[in-house]
């Protein structure tokens, strides 16, 4: 289970947000929600271990993540908005590096997202949508019990939501947690909402 206690971060000497307590079980997926500006990417950020707490802890099965920030690294998805593409590569060989570091099979990831097509391709002359679903077909690759989605769908055609829609919903069966911002909706049912 993940939870905050009390959580506050500063960014540029301003408190962003602060008290924040939340726990999100196995199978359970947040939506969070705000204005532009709200905390929604820092407090993803914060989760992931990215971010220094200014005050509270994150804790992943009643223990601080900060004790042992490795182990938080190897079962949390982080999904930014820098999709971390390298434009040589091709799809393929992109979703091979990570499989050597996380497990599973690049060819089934290609195909969750709709990628198949385009595995041979260099990357740097995917379309924003198709950079997006290579950054989100990472999520295939191993089995993390984390997912912190910033912004998941942004850019998606109808049929890419959907496939996303199934992959979050096979993590979710298997005991997985989903936390994602987002100004749109997101194919998540029965998700709670937090507000910022
Ligand atoms: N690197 C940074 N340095 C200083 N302040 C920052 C930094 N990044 C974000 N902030 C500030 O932190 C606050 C929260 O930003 P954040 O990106 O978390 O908002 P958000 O809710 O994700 O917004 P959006 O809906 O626009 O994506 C904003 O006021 C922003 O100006």
């Amino acid at each position: 289970m993940l939870a905050t206690e009390g959580l506050a971060i500063r960014r540029g000497g301003r408190v962003v947000f602060s008290g924040l307590s939340l726990r999100a079980r196995p199978g359970e997926a947040l939506l969070l929600l705000g204005p532009n500006g709200a905390g929604k990417s820092t407090l993803l950020r914060a989760l992931a271990g990215l971010l220094r707490p200014a005050a509270g802890r994150v804790l992943w099965e009643g223990e601080d993540v900060a004790d042992d920030s490795a182990a938080h690294g190897t079962r949390t998805r982080y999904l930014g908005h820098q999709d971390a593409i390298k434009p040589a590569l091709t799809p393929r060989e992109d979703l091979a590096f990570w499989a050597r570091l996380r497990g599973g099979e690049p060819e089934a990831a290609l195909a969750a997202l709709g990628l198949s097509a385009l595995a041979g391709l260099p990357c740097r002359s995917l379309s924003a949508g198709q950079r997006r679903r290579l950054a989100l077909a990472r999520l295939a690759l191993g089995d993390a019990p984390l997912w912190l989605l910033d912004e998941p769908t942004l850019g998606l055609d109808t049929a890419s939501v959907a496939r996303l829609g199934a992959l979050l919903a096979a993590h979710r069966a298997r005991g997985g947690i989903v936390l994602a911002a987002t100004h749109l909706p997101l194919p998540l049912p029965d998700a709670r909402e937090v507000a910022l």
